[in-house]
C-alpha cells in the first residue's frame, strides 16, 4: 500500500495527519504532539511516538478485533441451532442467539473509543476499547470490546481531564484509577478512518479537547437524526445514566441534544435495569408523526427495538376506541399563528391552559366523585310485586364491596348480581305459572333499571358537562360555572360532531380510568417527553397514572415554546406533580447543533424579544459563516429564494435545506412560486407523516425538533415578527433549526427582533 502521511500544526499543539492510500480513502490523524507511550496488557508493542505508529497500533488492534470476533461468529454459525425442548438447551440457545445478533451487529463498526485506565492497585494501564454493543473473545468471556452503557465505559464520557484520579460506579461499589489515555476511533465498514487523541496524560493536552466532537458536529447531516454515541458529553452522560425511578426535567437550549439524549438514557435503562423494563413497556410521545420518522433511526442503530412511539393526540384516540375525533389541528395553528390584527392573546384563558390545568382536573375529579355518589338510581329495585331489593343493597354493593373497581366495571357489576338476585328469588317461588310471570316482569324490570343507569362512555360522559339544555343532577350550578361560557359553547358545538381538541384528550383519558381503570399493558416502564413545554401538567398528571414509579424524561425548552396556549410557562408545573426525592431537574445550556455565529445571532432574537429569556445558548467552538440579513421581499423573493436553493444544490454533497415561514398559507404560496419559477422542493404542512431531506418548504411550527444544514427564514418584518416574547421564539425556534448556514429575508422594514443587532456573526446584504 502506498502511503503517504501529512502532518500539520493546529492550534493546541496538536498533529493532523492523513494518510492516503492510492487516493482511494484518507485516514486522519489527530494526534497530540508529545505522544508517549506505554507497555500494554495487550502484549502490543510500545507506542514510542510520532503518528504512524498510532495509527499502525490501532490498525494492527482491529486487525486483531475483527479476527476473534469472525473466528466467534464462524463458531457460533457452525453450532446447530437448537429447536428441541430441553429448557436448558434453549436458554443456551437464546444466549448464543444474542451473542450472534451482538457480533453481526458490532462487525462493520466494532469500537470507537478507547480509554487507558490504571484502577488504583491493579498492574499497568489496561486499553479499554468501547463500541455499541459489548462483544466478548471468541475463547473465553473476557471483553474484547466494553458495552458503552456499562459502568466503566461512563469514564470515557465522564473524564475531563486532568491529573487527579477519576472514579466510576461499578456494582461493586466506586472504583478509582487514573486515565492515560482517552482515544476516539473511526471505523466504517471495518476500515479505520480516523485516530484523534482527545486526553493523553504524558503529553501536552491535559484537558480533554473538542476536536473530535467539532470533527463529528461540521458533519452534513441526512434527513435522520444519528445517534452521539462516539461524543456524548459529559453533561449528557449524567442524564443518560441516571437512576431509573426518577422522574427528570431536563430545560435544554435549542440544539442541545435533548431529544438525542432522551432515546440514548432509553438504550441505557434498558441495558442496566435488564431484569426490569422492557423495550415494548417504554413510550415516547413526541409532537408530530413526521418527528417520530425523523427520529427513527437511532434507536436501531443501538440495538433497541420495539419501544412504542406515538403522539399524544394518537395513543388517545386508540384508548378512547377512535369514538371521537380530533377537530382540524392546521385550523388550530392558522389561528394562533395569524398575523397583523387577528393575533390572539395567549393567557391562561386560552382553552389549551384552561383545560390542561390542574384545576381543571380537580374540577374533573370533583365532578366524577358527585356521580359516583348519584350513580346508582334513585329507587329501590322491584321485580314484581311484594319483592323488593332495597336500594340500600344495591348502593352497599356499589359503593363498598366493589368498591375497588372502576366505576363502569362496578356497574356491570351491579347489574350481573342483580341478574342473580332475581335468579335466587326466582327459585323460592313454587308456582310454575307464578314463576314463569315473575321471570317475564322481573326481566323487563331490570332492563328498564339497567337503562336508567346511564352506561357513559369517556366521551359520553364528558360530553354531558357542556350539555346547555340538561344539566345532569351531579353537577351543581357552582360546578358548571366553573367553565367560561363561551368555551362550554365551543365544547358541547363540536362535541355534537363528536370533535374534541388537543386539550380534551387528558380530561377524557382521565374520565376513562375512573371508568375503566388501567390495565397492565397499559403502564409504562418509563415514559419519555419530547417538546414537553408544549404539553400541559394535566397531560403529565395523566401520564403519571400510567408510568411505574414515576420514571419519567420529560425534555423541552421554555424559550421554544411556541404552543404557548396550552403549554407550560414554568417547569415547576411538572416538576412539583412528582416527589422531591425521586425527581431531577437537569439543564443543557451548550448547544451542539449550530454554529457560534447562528447561537449569538438566536440567542440576541431572543433578548429583543423575552423580556427575562430562560438561559442562552452557549455554543460549542464552532465557526462558519455570518448570519445573513438580506432585504427581499414581494415578487423578488421568489428569485432569491430559487437562485439560493440552485446554489445549495450546486454545492457538492449538498445536504439538507428548508425555506421556513411563519404559516402555512405562505409555505403553499411560495411553494407555487418557487415551482413557477423552475425550483421544486418538497413542501411540508400539518398531517406529514414523513420527512424526505432534500429541499423542503415549512411552516415553522412544523420545523421544530428538526434541523436542516441549511435555513433561509423568509418574511422576517415587523409585520409578522414583532417585539413580541411570543414572535422572537418562534423566530428563535426558526433559526435554531439550522446547523450551518443561516439567511434571514425581510421586504421593507426588519423585525424589531432583528434589525438592531450587531456583531461580526451577522451580515447584511441586498
Ligand atoms: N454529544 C454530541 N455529539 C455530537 N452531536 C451531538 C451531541 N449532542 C447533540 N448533538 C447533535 O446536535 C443536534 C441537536 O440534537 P437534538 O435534536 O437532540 O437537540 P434538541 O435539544 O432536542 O434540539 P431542539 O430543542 O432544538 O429540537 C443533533 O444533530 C445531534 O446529533
Amino acid at each position: 500500500m502506498n502511503k503517504q502521511t501529512d502532518a500539520m500544526h493546529t492550534p493546541g499543539s496538536m498533529h493532523i495527519a492523513s494518510f492516503c492510500c492510492h487516493g482511494e480513502r484518507s485516514y486522519d490523524i489527530v494526534y497530540p504532539c508529545h505522544f508517549q507511550g506505554f507497555t500494554n496488557d495487550w502484549g502490543y508493542r510500545t507506542v514510542e511516538s510520532g503518528l504512524q505508529n498510532a495509527y499502525q497500533e490501532e490498525l494492527e488492534q482491529l486487525n486483531h478485533t475483527i479476527r476473534d470476533m469472525d473466528a466467534h461468529l464462524e463458531a457460533l454459525r457452525a453450532t446447530p441451532v437448537y429447536t428441541g425442548s430441553d429448557l436448558t438447551e434453549q436458554v443456551l440457545e437464546s444466549i448464543r442467539e444474542g451473542k450472534r445478533r451482538n457480533l453481526s451487529q458490532a462487525m462493520p463498526e466494532p469500537y470507537f473509543g478507547r480509554l487507558d485506565f490504571h484502577e488504583s492497585g491493579k498492574a499497568g494501564p489496561t486499553p479499554l476499547y468501547i463500541g455499541k454493543f459489548g462483544v466478548e473473545k471468541a475463547d473465553s468471556p473476557e471483553l474484547l470490546v466494553i458495552d458503552w452503557r456499562a459502568p466503566v465505559a461512563s469514564l470515557f464520557y465522564s473524564f475531563t481531564g486532568g491529573t487527579e484520579s477519576a472514579v466510576y460506579d461499578s456494582p461493586e461499589g466506586a472504583i478509582e484509577g487514573l486515565v492515560y489515555l482517552k482515544r476516539n476511533l473511526v471505523i466504517r465498514k471495518q476500515i479505520l478512518q480516523r485516530v484523534v487523541d482527545t486526553f493523553d496524560r504524558e503529553g501536552d493536552a491535559m484537558a480533554v479537547t473538542d476536536e473530535f466532537l467539532l470533527y463529528r458536529l461540521g458533519e452534513n447531516k441526512d434527513n435522520k437524526l444519528r445517534d452521539i454515541v462516539s461524543t456524548i458529553q459529559a453533561e449528557q452522560d449524567a442524564i443518560i445514566r441516571a437512576g431509573k425511578n426518577n422522574a427528570l426535567v431536563i430545560q435544554g437550549v435549542a440544539g442541545s441534544g435533548k431529544t438525542t439524549v432522551a432515546l440514548h438514557r432509553l438504550a441505557y435503562l434498558l441495558y442496566q435495569y435488564r431484569d426490569q423494563v422492557k423495550a415494548e413497556k417504554m413510550i415516547i410521545f413526541a409532537p408530530s408523526r413526521m418527528f417520530l420518522d425523523y427520529i427513527s433511526g437511532v434507536l436501531p442503530e443501538l440495538g433497541v427495538g420495539h419501544i412504542q412511539q406515538t403522539t399524544f393526540a394518537d395513543w388517545a384516540l386508540e384508548l378512547l376506541d377512535q369514538e371521537v375525533k380530533l377537530a382540524d389541528p392546521a385550523e388550530r395553528l392558522r389561528y394562533w399563528f395569524a398575523v397583523g390584527p387577528k393575533r390572539p392573546v395567549m393567557d391562561d384563558s386560552a382553552p389549551g391552559r384552561f383545560k390542561g390545568s390542574l384545576a381543571y382536573m380537580q374540577w374533573l375529579e370533583s365532578l366524577l366523585d358527585a356521580y359516583e355518589q348519584s350513580a346508582v338510581p334513585d329507587a329501590d329495585f322491584l321485580p314484581w310485586e311484594g319483592k323488593k331489593l332495597p336500594r340500600a343493597t344495591i348502593r352497599e354493593w356499589f359503593h363498598v364491596e366493589y368498591k375497588h373497581e372502576p366505576l363502569m366495571k362496578r356497574r356491570e357489576r351491579v347489574l350481573a348480581r342483580m341478574k342473580r338476585w332475581i335468579e335466587i328469588e326466582l327459585e323460592k317461588v313454587w308456582e310454575v305459572h307464578l314463576r314463569k310471570e315473575y321471570k317475564k316482569k322481573s326481566g323487563e324490570k331490570l332492563r328498564a333499571y339497567t337503562k336508567s343507569w346511564t352506561a357513559y362512555t369517556p366521551f359520553t360522559f364528558y360530553k354531558e358537562l357542556f350539555n346547555p339544555d340538561s344539566r345532569p343532577a351531579f353537577i351543581s350550578e357552582e360546578a358548571a360555572a366553573f367553565v367560561p361560557e363561551e368555551l362550554r359553547r365551543a365544547t358541547w358545538t363540536a362535541a355534537k360532531k363528536k370533535l374534541v381538541h388537543t386539550e380534551d384528550f387528558a380530561p377524557l383519558l382521565y374520565i376513562r380510568q375512573r371508568f375503566d381503570g388501567i390495565h397492565g399493558d397499559l403502564r409504562f416502564d418509563h415514559t419519555v417527553i419530547d417538546e414537553a413545554q408544549d404539553f400541559s401538567p394535566f397531560q403529565v398528571a395523566l401520564l403519571a397514572m400510567h408510568t411505574k414509579n414515576g420514571s419519567f424524561s420529560i425534555l423541552g425548552d421554555l424559550s421554544q415554546g411556541i404552543h404557548a396556549y396550552q403549554g407550560i410557562h414554568d417547569w415547576h408545573e411538572m416538576l412539583d406533580q412528582f416527589p422531591e426525592d425521586s425527581r431531577g431537574y437537569y439543564t443543557l445550556n451548550r448547544s451542539y447543533r449550530s454554529t457560534m455565529e447562528i447561537i449569538y445571532f438566536a440567542n440576541e432574537v431572543l433578548k429583543n424579544g423575552v423580556p427575562e429569556p430562560p438561559t442562552l445558548a452557549v455554543p460549542v467552538f464552532r465557526s462558519g459563516d455570518p448570519v445573513a440579513l438580506v432585504q427581499a421581499g414581494g415578487a423578488a423573493l421568489a428569485g432569491r429564494l430559487a437562485e439560493a436553493i440552485a446554489a445549495h444544490r450546486s454545492r457538492e454533497g449538498a445536504g439538507t435545506l428548508a425555506v421556513l415561514a411563519r404559516t402555512e398559507e405562505r409555505c403553499r404560496e411560495l411553494h407555487a412560486e418557487l415551482a413557477a419559477a423552475g425550483c421544486a422542493v418538497n413542501l411540508i404542512v400539518p398531517g406529514q407523516q414523513q420527512y424526505e431531506g432534500g429541499v423542503s418548504i415549512v411552516p415553522i411550527y412544523m420545523a421544530k425538533g428538526l434541523e436542516f444544514d441549511t435555513v433561509l427564514l423568509v418574511d422576517v418584518d415587523a409585520e409578522y415578527y414583532g417585539a413580541t416574547p411570543q414572535d422572537a421564539k418562534l423566530l428563535y425556534v426558526g433559526c435554531t433549526r439550522a446547523l450551518h448556514e443561516l439567511k434571514l429575508y425581510y421586504g421593507a422594514e426588519p423585525s424589531p427582533l432583528v434589525a438592531d443587532v450587531e456583531g461580526d456573526f451577522v451580515a447584511r446584504g441586498k
